[in-house]
């Protein structure tokens, strides 16, 4: 409803504006040319903050060094992929290794396991996500993994669902990081207690999966008007976990400070690409949280180095599209890694 006191605000800006406009065309530059250079002046201020992230980013990727041994710069494990998805848990866990970890398992139902395998030799992969005993199979390996990825293919059956909720419950008791994506958002929507409070998860929704987590949480539709104040929000409802709202810009928040990630991408918007950053991430999370705050400059390891997963993606995107142009497919994408990689971070 627009109030009287609202609508003499309004009445009043419109006026000032007016005014303004006027005594610019008579005095000074034209408003067009101020509008614009105000403009130009944030995009600048926008540009040097993204710049100055992209800098913490270059500083906790660890050194290639010989007297490393397999295993040094990243175990990772993706849970997820099922009957209908195989796409999705591949490229996340291809991506993980494509930006430098050393090894990927995924752990998926036993019908996408030989399909998973079938992509790549490259993968080691675990057919135990329907099993009864799926908790303690992955809780095996928990103590040899640096980051969890959950939920890319994973899909919406009751029965994994309520294992993937075991091997989150058993993860976090060991203070393992979590990526959590896809359906692992569906499953949090439908139990944000699982994750309130766990300052080692990061969420990557798209568009379709913030509005559900949202409404879940702060029990009412996000203001589309404000998608920092809506990031932010959902943020702290969540316990300070870092959430990352994906989209034409990408929106991070740790409840405490918000980035945007505008990094040139593409038009182009293909299935798979939320897969290869969250992959990605999983790799930058454990690398971030092994450099510690002192490398990120106070900043939030995790809100740096989901930074530097979407800007990377971002860039994949932007150099597949230049190549392929309307053709371009996630594994394309994928294609593109070290090179975004060296081109972002190693300058
Ligand atoms: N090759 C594969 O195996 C792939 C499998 N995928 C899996 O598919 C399952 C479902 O994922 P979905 O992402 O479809 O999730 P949802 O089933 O929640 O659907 C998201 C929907 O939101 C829509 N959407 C996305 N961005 C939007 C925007 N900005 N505005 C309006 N609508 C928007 C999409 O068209 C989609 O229909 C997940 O397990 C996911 O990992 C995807 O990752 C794609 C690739
Ligand atoms: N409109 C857009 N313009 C530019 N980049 C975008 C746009 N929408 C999404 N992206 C980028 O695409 C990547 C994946 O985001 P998207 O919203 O497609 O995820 P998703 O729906 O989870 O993907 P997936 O198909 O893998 O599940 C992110 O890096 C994001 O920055
Ligand atoms: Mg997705």
């Amino acid at each position: 409803m627009v109030t009287r006191a609202g609508a003499a605000t309004a009445v009043a800006g419109a006026v000032v504006v007016a005014l303004l406009s006027a005594a610019l065309a008579l005095y000074g530059p034209p408003l067009d040319a101020v509008l614009e250079r105000a403009f130009s002046l944030r995009k600048a201020h926008s540009i040097k903050d993204m710049e100055n992230t992209l800098q913490l980013v270059r500083n906790i990727i660890p050194p290639l060094s010989s007297t490393k041994h397999k295993g040094q710069d990243g175990r990772i494990g993706v849970v997820g992929g099922c009957q209908e998805y195989t796409g999705a848990p591949y490229f996340a866990a291809i991506s993980a290794l494509k930006v430098g970890a050393d090894l990927s398992h995924v752990f998926c139902a036993s019908a996408a396991a030989p399909v998973i395998k079938a992509y790549s030799p490259e993968l080691i992969v675990h057919p135990v996500l329907d099993s009864p005993n799926a908790v303690r199979e992955v809780e095996k390996w928990l103590p040899r993994l640096h980051a969890l990825v959950v939920g890319p293919g994973l899909g919406r059956d009751d029965a994994l669902l309520r294992n993937v909720q075991g091997i989150l419950e058993a993860s976090k008791a060991r203070d393992i990081p979590v990526v959590i994506d896809a359906d692992g958002l569906w499953l949090v929507a439908q139990q944000p207690a699982l994750i309130h409070g766990y300052r080692k998860a990061v969420l990557t929704p798209n568009h379709m999966e913030f509005s559900r987590l949202y409404d879940a949480v702060l029990r009412g539709p996000m203001d589309s008007d404000d998608s920092h104040g809506s990031v932010l929000r959902l943020s702290q409802a969540l316990g300070n976990v870092t959430v990352v709202q994906k989209g034409e810009r990408d929106i991070l928040s740790n409840g405490q400070q918000v980035l945007v990630c505008s990094q040139e991408g593409s038009s182009r918007r293909c299935g798979g690409q939320g897969d290869l950053l969250s992959g990605s991430l999983g790799v930058l999370v454990h690398w971030a949280l092994l450099a510690g705050p002192e490398k990120t400059n106070g900043s939030s390891p995790l809100l740096v180095a989901a930074f530097g997963a979407c800007s990377l993606t971002r860039q994949c995107n932007h150099q597949a599209f230049q190549k392929h142009g309307r053709s371009t497919t996630t594994s394309d994408m994928i294609a593109e890694v070290g090179a975004a990689f060296s081109k972002l971070f190693e300058t």
